[in-house]
């Protein structure tokens, strides 16, 4: 049966802001403290899912989570009543507040490791939302990202939902961001490469020395069991590490995959001839595969890092054609933007760039590939997900609408002492969830 890959683009949260949480992560840690701007954010995103859908490919929306996080802001010991708590914790450590009020969940390639129907035992697609653990701000997502992922996938008879892995650095996982899928055709059984940063039990394998491997082995591992991959479809390789010391935190800053291309940097992988050899031997498809390697010498790691280069999307069109949708920090930077000419003009599927503007997002180190799950649906399977989160013109309209109405154009510093914001962003959803038609997915909608 024919199958399409469908882009659930993570929809901004109302309460976007730059707090530098993310260690590691350049970006992040460069912008802390920035004025965001969470309509614009929001918009920006917009356009890129309508300049998809407009491609005619199948695009889908990712609702955003409550933030705050009073949950656990109570359970870390803040009392009182939503005001007080926001007051009691703005006084006392405002970076732990402004942690529970990150609108992180925005950057949906970290919501989940997802396995089509094509690479399970069961026929089934398996869902397993990631921990995120080794950031605090991001462990506060999955169990949100679970009951956003039952409300969209909402069929036991196609779809299977997973537990995320124990909260434990042991099992540290990142979801899509460090696994790549090739294969011939999205209907085809594929090759699922899972790049782990480190492993947690075998201390023979290397690891960073200075930012922390967000992605362990063990991790990937339990994954590809809890989706009960076919034994041919799958593969674990490890990143680099001496690139995750120079900012490259998940693996999909280094490296992207669609269909039979790989495109990654040189230095992606660890012993990375060793790694591509494997990664040939696997891959079971008829086609040919790309692997295509960027050479040190025409892209440097600090030009990959802050054009986000391989953290664009790379996408199928009708005609079997590939378009590479770049961030626009890649057009301004003349290396990368230079090496993106000649990519499209060689022998290879990729024919075509598209540029967008997706600052907002960029300056916390998401790109447009940060902000999309990627999931291949049969037609069977599409025609049973939540009718209501597939993008179409008209929810466009709504979306647009409803982001004007509820956000805020500029945030700093001080406006997280106001429990307005808390009001206004849980306002804001609730009216989502009656546009995806979720029901009741958010803390404060079940109290
Ligand atoms: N590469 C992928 N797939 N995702 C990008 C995630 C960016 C995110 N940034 C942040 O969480 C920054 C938040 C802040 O500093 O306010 C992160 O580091 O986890």
């Amino acid at each position: 049966m024919h199958a399409v890959e469908v882009n659930f683009d993570g929809l901004v949260g109302p309460t976007h802001n730059y707090a530098g949480l993310s260690y590691g992560n350049v970006a992040s840690l460069s912008h802390a403290s920035s004025h965001s701007n969470p309509r614009e954010a929001v918009l920006q995103g917009l356009e890129k899912m309508k300049a998809m859908h407009e491609l005619g490919l199948e695009q889908g929306i990712f609702a955003p989570h409550a933030r705050p996080d009073i949950n656990v802001l109570k359970r870390l010991g803040f009392t009182g009543s939503d005001r007080q708590i926001i007051e009691k914790a703005f006084k006392a450590d405002p970076i732990l507040l402004r942690a529970c009020y990150s609108a992180s969940a925005m950057w949906t390639a970290n919501a989940a490791t997802v396995s089509p129907s094509a690479d399970t035992l069961d026929g089934k697609v398996h869902f397993t939302a990631a921990n995120l653990n080794n950031k605090f701000h991001r462990s506060l997502e999955p169990t949100t990202t679970t009951a956003l992922l039952k409300a969209m996938f909402n069929n036991d008879h196609y779809f299977s939902h997973h537990c995320h892995l124990p909260d434990q650095g042991f099992f540290g996982d990142e979801g899509a961001a460090n696994h790549n899928r090739l294969c011939d055709s999205h209907a085809d059984t594929g090759l699922e490469v899972f790049v782990f940063g480190a492993s947690s039990f075998n201390n023979a394998l290397p690891k960073p020395s200075k930012f922390p491997a967000r992605q362990t082995l063990e991790a990937s591992q339990a994954v590809a069991r809890l989706h009960q991959l076919k034994p041919h479809s799958q593969l674990f390789i490890q990143q680099n590490p001496v690139v995750i010391d120079q900012g490259v935190f998940h693996n999909d800053v280094i490296a992207v995959a669609n269909g039979n291309v790989l495109l990654c940097h040189e230095q992606a992988f660890l012993n990375q001839a060793h790694a591509l050899d494997e990664i040939k031997k696997a891959y079971t498809g008829e086609k040919t595969l790309h692997i295509i390697e960027v050479p040190t010498q025409k892209v440097s790691i600090t030009d990959a890092v802050s054009s986000y280069l391989f953290n664009s999307q790379l996408i199928t069109l009708a005609d079997g054609s590939m378009l590479l949708v770049a961030p626009q920090e890649c057009q301004r930077n003349l290396a990368v933007h230079q090496y993106i000419q000649e990519l499209i003009l060689s022998d290879n599927p990729i024919q075509h760039v598209r540029f967008f503007d997706l600052r907002q997002s960029m300056q916390n180190g998401g790109g447009p590939a940060c902000l999309r799950l990627r999931v291949a649906l049969n037609a069977n399977e599409l025609n049973a997900v939540n009718p209501a989160v597939r993008f179409s013109h008209d929810k466009y309209d709504q979306l647009v609408n409803w982001a004007n109405t509820h956000y805020r154009d500029s945030l700093t510093s001080n406006d997280f002492a106001d429990p307005q914001l808390l009001t206004e962003s849980y306002q804001a959803l609730d009216e989502l969830t009656s546009l995806l038609n979720l029901g009741s997915v958010y803390p404060f909608q079940q109290q």
